[in-house]
């Protein structure tokens, strides 16, 4: 079929019944490349435009930006920019989980400490407050209404801030995307929160749909719940072999029984639109056939994308390959620093930016416009004495004072531990003129290049040679990555 400008034309049969499903509860099943965001795009405009007289949302979230992002440019460019006029949105899930506790502060269910009702909700304290490796954790816990701070004692050491810089933060107003979901967690057991939300959402919201389903935890589903008990329409959409946050808590098991609980109206997508080749569409079935498959073996060099589990493979796979994240583990202002260097490099070889700059420029209390006309100069001089062949120390040692000088926020004590295994690796791709970007599976969820290598493990290749198994989280992993490619998928030899 031909594809038209707004992507009407190119529409299977599967897809329009379930764009255009008229139940209230609709559950959309799609292998990759199947069109889940084509979907989650269309019912939004149609449910946008159905009642113009309903002044209730039409709201869609998914879970990662990059996802929102894009499903907010399809619905753009289909729709056109009114669709998206407030209070129809598209939005992550955890802005979603703000205007909710927001609406309980305002409502006065909960209270928060000092009597905020805005809350400034930070992704990580990391970015905000000094951290150390502690087992001390402190939390959010809600007390008869009241919003209080406590401190838990984890199996495992983490980066937490001290109780007592918590305690400022949150007292001023300040909190982490964490700690909503904690405050959230502990108010909705109780009547009262449960009560103000489903009429939150009676006469707020009139369509929710959710995107990348099999991603969300208890909390998550027992918000969905609530909203489709409120009588919204409820979507959702997602592939079970696709689920990757079971370390965030997401569990694909319950949410497979919610949906088949809940008496959702089930439409699966079968054509995948992404296949180049049969080769592709091959390996793509019989992985998901459970059988097993072997890869043909390719090298940094055939690839648009290399692909694996975690970073520190990538970094220790082939110097041809440019992980787009560095992580020295010597301090928060070093990881920054580094971070920006690394950027300076993905942007001159590859055109592209480092995936954690956002967080290496609130590291450092910096925006894009001072990282383009303060700092850069002086980590386009860093990057080129690293390419000189310099010592990383020597490197660091004459980047630093510069920093300290043009940074507000940081002083040079901060930076005397130096990243120098992070600068060597940085100086080794440095040496190449044919880098690859690389990216891990969770990096590369939702995205498609034309040919992918993978960086596979023993355990991936084991597993590669049984057959996967959806009800593992490391072979759905190993899925995502390799669906990936258009055309081709190589192991990394
Ligand atoms: N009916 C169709 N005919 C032709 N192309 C289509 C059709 N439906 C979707 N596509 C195209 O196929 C590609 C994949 O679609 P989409 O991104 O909606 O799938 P997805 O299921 O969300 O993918 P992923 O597996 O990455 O999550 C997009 O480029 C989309 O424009």
């Amino acid at each position: 079929m031909p594809r038209s400008s707004t992507g009407l034309h190119a529409l299977t049969r599967q897809q329009l019944t379930a764009s255009g499903s008229p139940h209230s509860r609709v559950y959309v099943e799609a292998a990759p490349g199947s069109g889940k965001t084509t979907v989650s795009a269309l019912r939004f405009g149609l449910h946008r435009f159905a009642a113009p007289t309903d002044a209730r949302a039409v709201v869609a979230v998914s879970f990662t930006r990059s996802a929102t992002e894009e499903l907010r440019t399809r619905v753009a460019r289909q729709w056109g920019s009114a669709s998206l006029r407030w209070p129809h949105r598209i939005v992550t899930l955890d802005t979603l989980l703000c205007d909710l506790l927001f609406h309980l502060l305002n409502e006065g269910v909960l209270h928060w400490p000092g009597g905020h009702t805005e809350i400034d909700v930070l992704d990580s304290w990391r970015t905000a407050l000094p951290t150390k490796p502690s087992r001390i954790k402190p939390v959010l816990r809600v007390d008869g209404g009241h919003v209080v701070i406590r401190t838990v004692n984890e199996l495992q050491t983490a980066s937490h801030p001290s109780a007592m810089h918590f305690k400022e933060a949150v007292s001023a107003g300040a909190c982490t995307h964490d700690n909503v979901r904690e405050v959230l967690q502990e108010a909705l057991p109780a009547g009262p929160a449960r009560r103000a939300l489903i009429s939150y959402f009676e006469t707020s919201v009139r369509s929710l749909t959710v995107d990348e389903v099999f991603d969300a935890n208890d909390l998550d589903r027992d918000i969905f719940s609530l909203a489709a008990s409120a009588s919204s329409s409820l979507t959702l959409v997602g592939d079970p072999w696709q689920a990757l946050y079971q370390f965030r808590g997401a569990r694909p098991a319950a949410m497979a029984a919610y949906i088949r609980e809940n008496g959702f109206s089930t439409h699966y997508l079968d054509d995948s639109f992404r296949w180049g080749t049969d080769r592709q569409a091959w390996l793509t079935r019989r992985l998901r056939r459970r059988v097993p498959v072997t890869l043909p073996a390719g090298s940094a060099r055939d690839a648009d994308m290399v692909l694996a589990l975690k970073w520190k493979a990538l970094w220790e796979c082939d110097p041809r390959v440019l992980p787009l994240a560095i992580k020295p583990g010597v301090g928060q202002v070093q990881e920054a620093i580094c971070t920006l260097l690394l950027n300076e490099i993905a942007q001159n070889a590859l055109g592209t930016q480092a995936v954690f700059l956002h967080d290496a420029l609130v590291t450092l209390g910096l925006d894009k416009e001072a990282l383009a006309t303060t700092i850069r100069p002086c980590l386009q001089a860093a990057v080129a004495d690293l390419k000189d062949g310099r010592q990383p120390a020597l490197v660091w040692q004459r980047l630093t004072p510069s920093l300290a000088d043009l940074i507000p926020g940081i002083a040079t004590t901060q930076l005397a531990r130096k990243p120098i295994r992070a600068l060597e690796r940085l100086q080794l791709r440095l040496a190449n003129d044919q880098l690859r970007p690389g990216l891990t599976c969770h990096q590369s969820k939702g995205r498609e290049w034309n040919t992918v290598a993978v960086k596979l493990s023993p355990a991936d290749a084991s597993a590669l040679a049984h057959g996967l198994d959806p009800a593992r989280e490391d072979h759905r992993a190993l899925y995502v990555a390799l669906t990936r490619a258009r055309l081709n998928t190589y192991a990394m030899s």
